[in-house]
């Protein structure tokens, strides 16, 4: 079968496929094709999966959730004095209700600190590979007040380990799309890769549908590697029959979506699909994603053999950073 006809002949999936890593490095082939044909069927079927036995430390992940306990925790004015709206493409900080994913709904009660690339060993920060980033060129900020040493070095941490394995990723993606493992290669050689940290107060009570913590969305960039609090659920994903499935954490596992930098790549085979986040459990929630991107200067053209008489290509093609500095104007243009 094409890799076309494949994508037309789906139906609506009503759970989330696990995949396990365990052999992502190994050279067998036999293992490998067995790894990229679930991966296939993960990002045509559903656009979502978890990862179990991805590499990353118990003790990274424990260290970045504890840098966002810290840094949300701080007083309302020190975490303004680098709020995202005064800071080029909207790094720093994001707060309550200031981003709408959603465009029907009234903001989303999230907040947030994003930032991008740096070195690990630049103890002051705000230095980034901006040879290349365009329209999204922008030096990360990070709070000013004395434990903002470890705050920075925590999430840095989480920002390099999950960025390695999200470059072994791209050649997975690459063969699941039957191209050479390299392709994505010389489109991947400056990190475009952004990391959030979310906090999700709990909603209690009548809850307005249209302010839930994150609205409906897809993510904008190739993919998302997603870490969950455990033990609270609150991400949903849409499938074709309109029924959102509960995505609930893992204990150990990720969560793996693919955005609409693929979804236009691959003219819709790979599905940029719509989620949602609401904290209804009582308690405080956190989340982290990091969003992987292509190079800024990328083309977002489609690959030939996505693209048939039945199925045109429809997208304007733009590169990656002009699609990206929109989407985060378009998000943050909302006023509360
Ligand atoms: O917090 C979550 O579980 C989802 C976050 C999300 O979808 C996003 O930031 O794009
Ligand atoms: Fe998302």
């Amino acid at each position: 079968m094409t890799i076309i006809d494949e994508a037309t002949a789906i139906n609506a999936f009503h759970d989330v496929p696990v995949i396990d890593l365990t052999n992502i490095y190994s050279d067998d082939p036999v293992l490998r094709k067995d790894l990229v044909s679930q991966v296939r069927d993960a990002c045509i079927r559903v656009g979502f999966f978890y990862v179990s036995n991805h590499g990353i430390e118990r003790c990274i992940i424990t260290g970045a959730l504890e840098a966002a306990k810290w840094f949300f925790s701080l007083p309302d004015e020190t975490k303004m004095e680098i709020e995202n709206k005064k800071q080029a493409n909207f790094k720093g900080y994001s707060p309550l209700l200031s981003g709408n994913n959603d465009p029907n709904g009234a903001g989303d009660l999230q907040e947030g600190f994003e930032f991008g690339w740096e070195p690990l060993d630049t103890p002051k920060g705000g230095v980034q590979d901006e040879s290349t980033a365009g329209v999204m060129a922008g030096a990360n900020v990070w709070p000013a007040q004395g434990e903002a040493v470890g705050f920075r070095e925590a999430a840095l941490a989480y920002y390099h380990a999950v960025t390695k394995l999200g470059k072994a990723l791209f050649p997975l993606f690459a063969e699941a799309l039957d191209q050479s493992p390299d392709f994505f290669e010389d489109k991947t050689q400056h990190s475009a890769a952004l990391m959030k940290l979310l906090h999700y107060p709990p909603q209690t009570g009548p809850v307005d549908d249209r302010v839930i913590g994150i609205g409906a969305h897809t993510d904008w960039e190739c993919f998302t590697i997603l870490w969950q609090e455990p033990g609270i659920q609150a991400l949903q994903v849409l499938n074709s029959e309109k029924r959102w499935i509960n995505a609930p954490p893992i204990d150990g596992s990720l969560v793996i979506n693919l955005g609409d930098e693929f979804a236009r790549m691959t003219n819709g085979v790979f599905k940029s699909t719509v989620h949602r986040a609401i904290n209804r459990n009582g308690v405080e929630r956190y989340s982290i994603p990091l969003f992987f991107g292509l190079d800024y200067n990328t083309r977002l053209e489609p690959m030939p053999n996505c693209v048939s008489p039945e199925r045109p290509f429809e997208y304007e093609v733009i590169t990656a950073g002009e699609y990206i500095k929109a989407r985060l104007a378009q998000t943050y243009s909302h006023k509360r």
